[in-house]
Formats: structure tokens, C-alpha cells, sequence
């Protein structure tokens, strides 16, 4: 009889406000965006694991206390996106996984799903490693000197999520890949900045100014180069398909991503449209090639910086595998035990999706105390929590130690592909690709550093607010 419902007039801490636009106008939208996390972590620091920030009516209530998330994120009904600020992601996203709801939703990651099962992943080692190689090959020709990685890294995993998952292995030599990732990396930043200016918030006036103008036109890059993928694939499809009386799918076993699209296309007309499958198309090239790049970014920083690290990776990669050109095999990947250490570290420090919101639809009881009226939006600040003193010994440190196998780590407070109904459906994905291409670079390159220091930047992905430079030697040439 003591829960005492929370309403509208809120009980819950957070700074004050002003009516209509409540505490966001004056905290957070007249703050520069590279000020926002300092500005979060004072606001956890003094208003505690849960406090609210309020605009036009909107309430987003910030979570940062595991056991509280964990009510949140283990949910079955609150499965739907924050539908305010993801509206902003619809024009790029349109309706595919990361954003749609409901029925759709929960039929669509299920039809999803098995194409990244563990048998399937087993197939895009060899494509990892090789595209790896190359990558390696990219970084030594540099001869030692320094070396921004970034782009090279993002074209390493686009490269690979084409291959694998829609089939299409991309020309190195086409332009229009790395217009593809500028525009994504452009459209992500232009959707931030809208959401600093609320005046671009009706899209009749978005479309209209150039800031809105310019995401516009990366939205029609990306989807004219996703609509090139699928039809690239598409044509191999029909072929494959007319040049055999059975169907396509019982000629091969697992199924690259596309091809199980097409075939849902094939076999239910009208069911499963054009229209779908770019939808999931689109969402799977930015979602599979974006957070696993910013890692990677992270990953050569901390180990160009680690060297103690590198070390120890580069020891046991010899140990499981013997020479530095095997690639490795699913077993192998599931030895280098201290190398996924590392990458867990790199994820808690650096979470690539650092912010989660959810819509809550069904009241939702967080603590004795608390219960969150449907209607409102929780946001897991997942960077906050990755670093909270309580949860974490010296947090702002890198010790990929603490993630020794046994030691005891409470499961919500490392969240770096969410958890639950609605988490990653990339995640054995990524491990599986950041293993393997860690382990292709560090058993022949040794990194030095450049960049000694970042400064983790606001964003939909957390990306170093300076450019990240190394230089790479071979390990076993004239170091
Ligand atoms: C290090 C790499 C990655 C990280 C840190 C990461 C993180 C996340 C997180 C935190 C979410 C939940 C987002 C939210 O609640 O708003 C998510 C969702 C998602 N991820 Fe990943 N991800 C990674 C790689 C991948 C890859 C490789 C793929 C595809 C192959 C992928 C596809 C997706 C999709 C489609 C969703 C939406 C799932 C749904 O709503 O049902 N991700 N990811």
C-alpha cells in the first residue's frame, strides 16, 4: 500500500526547469554538445541512479542503477523505442529492426534471428580474416609513420558486412563505398544535432533548412547504395534460381542474410516485399558496420597504448594458433580467452551505443518505491553505468583483469549490447568479427602510439573527439 505512484508533478529529482520546456531547454540544449557527458555525470552525481529530464511534456527518466535497469531491460512488453527522438532515425531507417514495434517488430527478429546463428557465423571467419589481411597490409605500407585509422577501418567493416551477411564483396577501388560511409557517419551527426535544435523538430521545417537538406541528401546515397547491394545480389539469385528446377535454398546450407530475404520474397508473394527487404537491408549495412568500426577505433587507441596488452594478446594468439598467418577456427576464437578480456574492456570504457531509451507502454514497477507511469521514456545512460564507482574498482582505468572468467560481475552493469527482449542481435556477430580481426592485426602488427589521450564524444555512437593515429610495424620484420 506504500507505493506511492509517481505522476506527472514528478517526486523524482533532476534539475529545475521552466514550464512548457521543461529542464532540458536550459540544461542540455544551450550546452554544447561536447559538454553533454560531463554534464550527465554531474547530474548522476548529485541527483543519484535516477533522476528526470523533462521537454514539452516529455518525460525521460535516467537509470543508471543495474538492479533498476535490469526491471527495465528484462521487461517483455516494454520492448518500444523512445518513439520521440527515434523519429528522427525513421527517414534513414525507414521501419527495419532498430526501429519498428509491436507485432512487426517481434515477427521480424524472429525471422532474423537464425541468420546469425553460430553455424552461420562459423562461414564469415575465413571472409573476416581475409578482409583483415588486407587491412594489415593497408596499415604496414605506411612504413611506420603515423597513421589515422579511422577510415580504414570503417571500409574494413563494411566490406565485411556486405560479404558476409548480403553476399556482395565490394570493389576496393569504388568511391562510392566511402561516400556511403561519410554520408552515414554524416546523416548520425546531423540526426544529433537536430535533436539540440528543437525548432527542426517538424520535419516541414527540417526539409527545409540546410542542415536538413544535407541529411536528406546522405539518406539518398546510403539508400541508392543499399538498393545496389540488393540488386547485385538479387541477379545472382535469379540466376542461381532459374539455372535449377529446385529451389535455392536446398542447394546451400546457411544461407547468407539477403539470401534468406530473397527467398522469404520468393516464396511469399506480397507477404514479403521489395520494400521489406531494403528496409532490413539498409538497417543491417549501418547497424553491422558502424559500432563494430567505433570499437576497433577504441581497440587500436587502448592497445597502441597498452603495450603490456598487446603482449599478452599477441602470447596467446601464438599459443592457440602456432604461426601468425592460420585463420583461426570457431574453437580457436573460443580459446583467446584474454583477448576477449580485452575487447569487454574496450566496451566497457568506450560503449559505441553509450545511450538506450525505451518507451515504457505498461506501468512499469523499477523499486519498492518507484513505479514509471506508461507514457514516460527511460533512457540507460549505458556509459554512466559502465563507470559507476559502486559497481566498478577504478573505472576510469583500463584492467582488462577484471574480466577474468569467475569474477563476480553484476550481468546489468556491463551493457555494451544491451540486454534482454530487444538487445543486440549482432552480438555474437561482432564478437566473432573484432575477434578475429584482432587477432589477424596483433600476430603481425606491433602498435605504437600517437594519440596518447581521447575525450569519448556525445553521439548516437560514441566515437574519440580526436582523430586517432598509430603507427604500425611488423612484428617479426626490422622492428
Ligand atoms: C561492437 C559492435 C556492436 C555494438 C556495441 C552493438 C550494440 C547494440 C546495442 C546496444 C543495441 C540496442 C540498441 C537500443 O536499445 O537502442 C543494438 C541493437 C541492434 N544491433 Fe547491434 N551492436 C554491435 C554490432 C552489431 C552488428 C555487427 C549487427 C549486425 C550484424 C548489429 C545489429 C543490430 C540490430 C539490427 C539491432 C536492433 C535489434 C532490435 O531492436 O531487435 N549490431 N546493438
Amino acid at each position: 500500500g506504500f507505493l506511492a505512484k509517481y505522476r506527472k508533478q514528478s517526486t523524482l529529482p533532476g534539475p529545475r526547469g521552466i514550464p512548457f520546456f521543461g529542464n532540458v531547454w536550459n540544461h542540455i540544449f544551450r550546452t554544447a554538445p561536447k559538454e553533454i557527458l560531463p554534464k550527465l555525470k554531474r547530474f548522476i552525481n548529485k541527483y543519484g541512479s535516477i533522476f528526470e529530464l523533462r521537454m514539452f511534456g516529455i518525460h525521460y527518466v535516467f537509470v543508471s542503477e543495474p538492479e533498476l535497469v535490469k526491471a527495465l531491460l528484462s521487461s517483455s512488453t516494454n520492448v518500444t523505442k523512445g518513439r520521440f527522438e527515434y523519429s528522427f532515425f525513421r527517414p534513414l531507417f525507414h521501419d527495419g529492426l532498430i526501429v519498428s514495434e509491436g507485432k512487426k517488430w517481434r515477427s521480424r527478429r524472429k525471422i532474423l534471428e537464425p541468420s546469425f546463428h553460430f553455424k552461420i557465423l562459423k562461414k564469415s571467419i575465413e571472409t573476416v580474416s581475409r578482409n583483415a589481411e588486407e587491412f594489415v597490409s593497408h596499415l604496414l605500407n605506411s612504413g611506420g609513420e603515423p597513421t589515422e585509422i579511422e577510415d580504414m577501418i570503417y571500409l574494413l567493416t563494411l566490406k565485411i558486412i556486405c560479404e558476409t551477411a548480403m553476399g556482395v564483396k565490394l570493389n576496393t577501388k569504388d568511391e562510392q563505398q566511402n561516400d556511403y560511409i561519410k554520408a552515414s557517419k554524416m546523416s548520425h551527426d546531423g540526426m544529433v544535432y537536430r535533436f539540440f535544435k528543437f525548432w527542426l523538430y517538424p520535419d516541414f521545417i527540417y526539409r527545409h533548412c540546410n542542415a536538413g537538406k544535407m541529411f536528406f541528401k546522405c539518406v539518398d546515397l546510403i539508400h541508392n547504395f543499399t538498393n545496389q547491394v540488393i540488386r547485385n545480389r538479387k541477379e545472382l539469385f535469379i540466376a542461381e534460381k532459374n539455372g535449377s528446377n529446385c529451389k535455392v535454398s536446398t542447394k546451400k546450407e546457411g544461407n547468407a542474410f539477403l539470401d534468406n530475404l530473397l527467398e522469404l520474397e520468393d516464396s511469399n508473394p506480397g507477404l514479403f516485399t521489395e520494400s521489406d527487404i531494403f528496409e532490413e537491408v539498409n538497417t543491417f549495412m549501418i547497424a553491422g558496420h558502424n559500432p563494430s568500426a567505433a570499437t576497433l577505433n577504441f581497440l587500436h587507441f587502448l592497445l597502441a597504448n597498452h603495450p603490456d596488452v598487446q603482449e599478452k594478446i599477441y602470447n596467446e594468439q601464438m599459443e592457440i594458433l602456432g604461426d601468425e598467418k592460420k585463420i583461426p577456427t570457431a574453437q580457436d576464437l573460443q580459446k583467446m580467452i584474454y583477448l576477449e578480456m580485452v575487447i569487454k574492456e574496450t566496451l566497457r570504457l568506450y560503449p559505441t551505443i553509450p545511450f538506450q531509451s525505451r518507451l515504457i507502454v505498461e506501468d512499469l514497477q523499477i523499486d519498492e518505491k518507484i513505479i514509471i507511469p506508461a507514457g514516460h521514456n527511460l533512457v540507460v545512460p549505458i556509459y554512466f553505468v559502465h563507470r559507476s564507482k559502486k559497481h566498478w574498482d577504478n573505472p576510469e582505468e583500463f584492467i582488462p583483469e577484471r574480466f577474468t572468467p569467475g569474477n563476480e560481475i553484476h550481468p546489468f552493469s556491463f551493457l555494451p549490447f544491451s540486454a534482454g527482449p530487444r538487445s543486440c542481435i549482432g552480438q555474437k556477430y561482432a564478437m566473432m568479427e573484432l575477434k578475429t580481426i584482432m587477432s589477424t592485426v596483433l600476430r603481425k602488427c606491433w602498435l605504437e602510439p600517437v594519440t596518447t589521450s581521447v575525450t569519448p564524444d556525445y553521439g548516437i555512437i560514441l566515437k574519440p573527439a580526436e582523430s586517432i593515429i598509430v603507427k604500425a610495424f611488423p612484428r617479426n620484420g626490422n622492428q
